[in-house]
Order: C-alpha cells, then sequence, then structure tokens
C-alpha cells in the first residue's frame, strides 16, 4: 500500500525547521549510493548522524506524531534519516532502496516535501509496480509513505529547488500485504466507533486487529 498524507506536519513547524535546515552543510548524494544507484543518484544531502542536525531530528519528532503514519508504518525504528536537495537539472534515477542499512532491515521508505510545491518544476517521486508507473509530486508537508521494494526515482527538477526529508523503516510488521490488512481493520474500528460507538462489532474487531498484530508483531 502506497499512502499519500497531505499535511503530515503541521505548517508553522515546518516552516521554522526547514529554516534552520538552510544554514547546514549538505553534502553530495553519491556518498550512500551503492554501486549501481552511484550512476543515476545527483544530489546533494544532509544526514542524521549522533542526533545532529537538532533540526532534522525535530523535523522527525514531529513526524512520529502524525497518527496516519505510526497506523500505517508500525515503526519500529528509524533506520535511516535524511534531506535530500535537488536543484535544478538534477534528479534521482531509477533503483531500489538497500534492503540493509547499517545491517537492519528496511521495510518502508518515505518521503516529506519540504519546498512549496510552486518552488520547483519537475523533481516527482516516480514510483513503478508491474502495472505501470505512478507519480506524486509533492509540496511541502505532503508525505508519500511506500513499501521499499518498488523500484521507483525522482524525475529532474527543470527549474527552482526540491527540498525533501526521506527516511527508511524497519517494521514491527514486515509484510506489506499484512500492514495494510492491519490498515484496513483499523479503519473500519475508527468509522464504527465515530458512527455508532463503541458497539459490540466494534470490540469484535477490535479484538481481530489486536489478535492478528499479536500474531504477526516482531
Ligand atoms: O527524494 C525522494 O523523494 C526520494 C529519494 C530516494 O529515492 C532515495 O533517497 O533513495
Ligand atoms: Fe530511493
Amino acid at each position: 500500500m502506497i499512502l499519500h498524507i497531505e499535511n503530515a506536519v503541521e505548517p508553522g513547524t515546518l516552516d521554522a525547521i526547514v529554516e534552520s535546515l538552510r544554514n547546514e552543510h549538505f553534502t553530495d548524494g553519491i556518498e550512500t549510493a551503492g554501486r549501481a544507484a552511484k550512476q543515476v543518484k545527483n544530489n546533494q544531502q544532509l544526514r542524521l548522524q549522533n542526533d545532529k542536525p537538532a533540526a532534522l531530528l525535530m523535523l522527525l519528532n514531529h513526524l512520529k506524531k502524525n497518527p496516519l503514519f505510526s497506523g500505517v508504518t508500525f515503526a519500529k525504528q528509524f533506520v535511516n534519516v535524511m534531506v535530500n536537495q535537488y536543484q535544478t537539472n538534477q534528479e534521482y534515477g531509477l533503483h531500489v532502496d538497500d534492503a540493509l542499512m547499517g545491517h537492519i532491515r528496511t521495510d518502508i521508505s518515505f518521503t516529506l516535501g519540504l519546498s512549496p510545491i510552486d518552488d520547483y518544476q519537475g523533481g516527482e517521486l516516480v514510483i513503478e509496480d508491474t502495472t505501470g508507473e505512478r507519480s506524486w509530486k509533492l509540496g511541502s508537508g505532503d508525505l508519500l509513505v511506500y513499501p521499499s521494494h518498488y523500484l521507483h526515482h525522482v524525475n529532474a527538477v527543470r527549474a527552482g529547488e526540491r527540498l525533501a526529508m526521506v527516511g527508511w523503516i524497519q517494521s514491527h510488521v514486515r509484510s506489506a500485504e499484512q500492514r495494510e490488512l492491519l490498515f484496513d481493520l483499523k479503519c473500519s474500528m475508527s468509522e464504527e466507533l465515530d458512527q455508532r460507538g463503541k458497539t459490540h462489532q466494534y470490540d469484535r474487531l477490535s479484538k481481530s486487529y489486536n489478535n492478528l498484530l499479536r500474531h504477526w508483531a516482531e
């Protein structure tokens, strides 16, 4: 399941954090690319290392508070987080994210847009599955969460600059299919609770949700 969440981080907070990121030193994205990805990765990045830069950690902490994000990821740990910067004519060609980062499995990838949508042209995040491609142009605060197993790329930025936070998560629930099933059940629970209250149906759904999670969580 690919989930697009708008306004994942409150706009005022986001703007202040992004402003402070501007003082940070970005390095060549090629540093963390594997042998093949090196041939197609053309951007700059800012990595979260030993709790620095603090602004990036702050951004991550705000993101973690989004209920939809936690409901869909079942995050066990954030394996890696960074900010990507693409200037005009920069792109990240087709690749699949590494399955292991620092010996930890990556189950879910995400991108949080940090640039207002009108500040850049091109720069869509494109994900490929067996049926073809789908692309998302992310604005400030727009979040895309997707299973790490897809081939994907970022189209060249034709004008302006695209800034985005990207990250990888190890999930308590390894299978994307199981996560989707749990997410659907959770949505049904919320709907039932909102519309009819804590009915017997709600209790049954909650029992199924929690017992499936107990089966699958690792
Ligand atoms: O910038 C993005 O939206 C995604 C970048 C990406 O695919 C990566 O860093 O592996
Ligand atoms: Fe990627």
